[in-house]
């Protein structure tokens, strides 16, 4: 793209020495370079006459008039017009022109210059090479003027290109000057082929040799003695090279001595006919991006021979795309047509053969290295194909890692995802931590191992057995979890380990927290409630309040069931003796599903071995479920010995830890249905849910003692049993109508009902906090629990009650205090007071009772505002009064504070 090309172009120009050039008045940022080459020389501070050939913008002349002594004689020539300096010369002038040497001469007169400068660069548009040459001839002709008004011991600076010329212009500076010294000012881009030669101590030859300053023979003599001087060694040799450069180009050396010969341009295309008939072909064809043939009619003539093919005219295109087999085609199609046109014989043309066989043959790049070199690029080519499918492989199992791909897509087919225990179609997503079926355990492994290997691939890409050594671990894994026993075994193991160590950090935090002791008894208590109801915890409250008594004194150690294993054994024996029934309350909650039927025959109600009574609400409302309705009732088998030794707590222990024994059926078939719970129950009566038998009151009655619920003056539960919350009014209203009593039986199995008793403490515990249901609540309800919150806050509190009933027996007792002395008073029996002095006395007293003191108080008005300079009483008050004024009430004060402090002084 020219356009963006020119831009950066252009912005890379403007760097500091622009911006400086632009900020010192400077016409163009090459007066840097001057400067810096005369910081470095000093030759414009000595120097009263300075000529600068191609000079426009001006730059140099404005530092050449800035450094130099005044008086001075600066002159610029150019071949476009320089904007005027002050006290500076300028002429529009072709430097190389005799018109220009007339022009110097005249300005100058006889005179001789100290300093002559030359930056002249030819103007683009020509070819570089071109370019180049015209810059070598500028300098050239320079020099040329130079020579000739110059004074001795002056100075020339001149530009040069490293080119082909270089050498021989420094060759023919150091025959005019003392000194020639190139340098590159710091200000001169990198980029830029430019040098700049400082030649001093000009010599002055009073005899110049005119081909000293003449190109051609500047330039081109020395290269023709050269090219004489080459012996034939010297020019097999160079052949040799050029053949190396053509058939490896990746191998080609850098001209380390400048510019390489004729590569100044990006694109060089060269005649066919100097590849054809020239005799340094091999030069032509290394330095060349093209040959056209199109560039007289010889190279026409050769496009339309025979012998060349369309593919020979193709390679000549691009030489720079060219392979060692072309560029073989290519000088045997030169051969052949050197023959055809006669400019070789057949056996000049053999030996040539043979000279270029040689050559390849003396390559250094043998066949035998060919070859090796290509097996190398080869078995590189090969390892780089084997990381990237490793790499590929990688990622693919990091994809079904993530759940994005199938044991398909990492290239394991049934068999290996088998044997690395990935199963197909096994949808179970989630990783349980008890429980774990052995499919998810293999895929856990496997993919474990899978990634191992991948992370063991991806490591060590870099050596070439890997892919065995990745086989090899693909083994290992895949026997490693051969067994299903082996990956339970280490599952069961580690998760058992898990718990234990959650236990006993569990303990150590309840051994130094001591609320968390008292709360996970009160937990254990609810949770045993839960499950047993709430009668064994009554019973429990009843035995500690009864401890003198036998009973109590079992109470009492029952009570301690919580506390103490080896009391709770013995007693519960004792109740396991008298209720065998209640052991067949214990087995797990999610297997009971398969319980009983409503169809349960008559003889089996007998050994219906739960009284529902002994539930508690939520046990019951999960075996009331008719789902168990629909379930066959299995025949109950007797209860067997080893559980009738079990305690209660046992019993609760197992099902809250959730293991069982064998006997496990057999505890589920006791769990009655819901018809014989009614068939049990039915002389009792229900209330909300709860049972109270009036005879059996306080009475154990099969295996359970029944505490009846209270009862509130309206025959209704008492406040233990109300509806107290939002929730359970809302529930209530639901419960009522048929349908929405249906959908909130349905929404009770929900996800928070069905904990799986498998899962570990540590996560049960976490979940509990979080794993509650959010019962909806309706506004009404909302409203009515508020109404009622409010009649409750209403009432006054017991503690207010107290204190106004002290309050009124103190009045009392006053008041009986008071008659009493009144009625003395009146019995005066001596009869020393008269009636009025008894009557006074007796009010006095009454006055007294009620707590009023004799003294009235005077009210102490400020004179301010309606009350202002008021004369008489003031406004709204009532019974003595004094008026103050705010000046007053501060002078009594500080009449009072003099008065006490006088009295302190006095009493010293
Ligand atoms: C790089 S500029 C010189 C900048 C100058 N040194 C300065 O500081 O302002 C090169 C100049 O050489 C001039 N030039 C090229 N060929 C010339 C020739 N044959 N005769 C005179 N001037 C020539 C161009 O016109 C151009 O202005």
């Amino acid at each position: 793209m020219p356009g963006r090309t020119a831009k950066k172009y252009a912005k890379g120009r403007l760097d500091k020495y622009y911006h400086m050039a632009k900020e010192q008045g400077y016409r163009a940022r090459s007066a840097f370079k001057l400067i810096q080459l005369n910081k470095k020389y000093n030759f414009l501070e000595k120097s009263k006459c300075l000529v600068d050939l191609c000079a426009a913008p001006g730059g140099w002349l404005q530092v050449a008039s800035k450094y130099m002594p005044k008086p001075n004689v600066i002159i610029g020539l150019d071949l476009v017009p320089i904007k005027p300096i002050p006290g500076v010369i300028t002429h529009v002038e072709d430097i190389t022109t005799q018109k220009c040497r007339a022009t110097l001469k005249k300005e100058l007169k006889t005179w001789k210059a100290d300093v002559f400068l030359h930056d002249g660069a030819p103007n683009v548009g020509v070819s570089w090479i071109q370019d180049a040459f015209t810059q070598s001839e500028l300098v050239l002709a320079s020099l040329k003027l130079a020579t000739e008004f110059l004074m001795v011991g002056g100075c020339f600076v001149t530009k040069v290109f490293r080119s082909k010329d270089y050498n021989k212009l420094i060759w023919v500076f150091n025959q005019f000057f003392g000194k020639v010294e190139a340098t590159k000012p710091a200000s001169s881009r990198n980029v830029s082929a430019e040098i700049f030669v400082v030649c001093r101590e000009y010599k002055a030859p009073k005899k110049v040799d005119p081909r000293l300053l003449d190109p051609k023979y500047v330039f081109k003599e020395i290269d023709d003695v050269a090219d004489e001087d080459m012996d034939e060694k010297k020019k097999k040799e160079r052949q040799g090279a050029l053949l190396n450069d053509l058939f490896h180009p990746e191998k080609r050396k850098r001209h380390r001595t400048g510019y390489a010969d004729g590569d100044y341009t990006l694109h060089i295309a060269n005649n066919i006919a100097d590849f054809i008939k020239g005799p340094d072909f091999l030069t032509t064809l290394t330095g060349s991006n093209e040959l056209r043939f199109d560039m007289d009619d010889f190279g026409k003539a050769m496009a339309e021979h025979p012998i060349t093919t369309e593919e020979i005219i193709a390679c000549c295109k691009d030489l720079k795309v060219l392979g060692k087999k072309d560029f073989k085609d290519l000088l045997k199609w030169r051969d052949a047509m050197r023959l055809d046109l006669g400019i070789t014989t057949k056996k000049a043309a053999k030996d040539d053969d043979e000279g270029e066989e040689e050559e390849v043959a003396n390559d250094p790049e043998s066949l035998a290295d060919q070859l090796d070199a290509e097996r190398k690029i080869a078995a590189s080519r090969q390892k780089r194909e084997k990381r990237k499918a490793r790499e590929r492989k990688a990622k693919q199992l990091i994809k079904f890692r993530l759940g994005m791909g199938t044991p398909s897509d990492i290239g394991l087919d049934a068999s290996e995802a088998g044997a690395m225990g990935i199963m197909d179609g096994d949808d179970e997503g989630l990783f349980r931590m008890n429980g774990v079926s052995s499919e998810d355990v293999k895929k856990t492994q496997a993919i474990t191992a899978a990634e191992q290997a991948a992370a063991d691939l991806m490591l060590t890409d870099s050596e070439d057995d890997n892919e065995d050594d990745s086989e090899l671990d693909d083994e290992d894994d895949a026997a490693e979890y051969d067994s299903d026993e082996d990956v339970h075994r280490k599952m069961s193991h580690l998760e058992n380990k898990l718990d234990t160590l959650y236990e006993q950090f569990c303990e150590r935090r309840i051994d130094k927290d001591p609320s968390l002791r008292v709360k996970k008894q009160k937990e254990g208590a609810k949770a045993f409630e839960e499950w047993y109801g709430i009668e064994f915890d009554n019973k429990r409250k009843r035995a500690t309040d009864d401890v003198d008594g036998e009973e109590g004194a079992a109470g009492a150690d029952e009570s301690s069931d919580f506390s103490d294993d080896t009391s709770d054994d013995s007693d519960m024996e004792r109740q396991q003796r008298k209720k065998p029934a209640l052991k067949q309350v214990a087995g797990k909650k999610r297997k009971a599903t398969a319980v009983t039927t409503p169809e349960a025959p008559e003889e089996e109600e007998e050994d219906a071995t739960v009284d529902p009574r002994a539930l508690s609400k939520r046990a019951r409302v999960f075996f009331d479920n008719p789902l168990f309705k629909s379930l066959e009732q299995p025949k109950p088998k007797p209860a067997a010995p080893k559980d009738a030794k079990l305690t209660k707590k046992d019993l609760f222990a197992k099902e809250m830890n959730g293991t069982d024994d064998e006997d496990g059926d057999s505890d589920l078939d006791a769990v009655p249905t819901r018809q014989e719970v009614k068939k049990n129950n039915k002389k009792k009566m229900m209330i909300d849910g709860f049972e109270e038998d009036s005879e059996d009151e306080g009475k154990e009655t099969n295996g359970f003692e029944v505490v009846p619920a209270g009862l509130d003056i309206n025959g209704r539960p008492d406040d233990n049993f109300a509806i107290t919350t939002a929730e359970a009014y809302t529930l209530a209203q639901k419960m009522v109508r048929k349908s929405s009593k249906r959908d909130v039986i349905d929404e009770a199995y929900n996800r928070y009902a069905f904990n799986d008793p498998e899962l570990p403490d540590w996560f049960t515990t976490d979940e509990s906090r979080h794993n509650k249901p959010s019962l909806p609540i309706t506004k009404e309800a909302v409203t009515i629990i508020r109404q009622k919150q409010r009649s409750l806050d209403a009432r006054p509190i017991k503690k207010v009650a107290e204190a106004k009933f002290r309050k009124q027996m103190r009045t009392a007792r006053r008041l009986e205090k008071m008659l009493k002395k009144a009625n003395n008073v009146m019995d005066d029996e001596g009869g020393e007071m008269s009636e009025k002095s008894k009557l006074l006395e007796v009010s006095k007293l009454k006055r007294k009772a009620k707590g009023k003191s004799d003294t009235k108080k005077t009210e102490v008005v400020v004179a301010r505002g309606v009350n202002r300079a008021k004369q008489g009483r003031p406004k709204g008050v009532k019974g003595r009064y004094k008026m103050v004024d705010p000046r007053m009430k501060k002078e009594v004060r500080a009449e009072k504070r003099a008065a006490k402090a006088n009295g302190r002084k006095r009493r010293k």
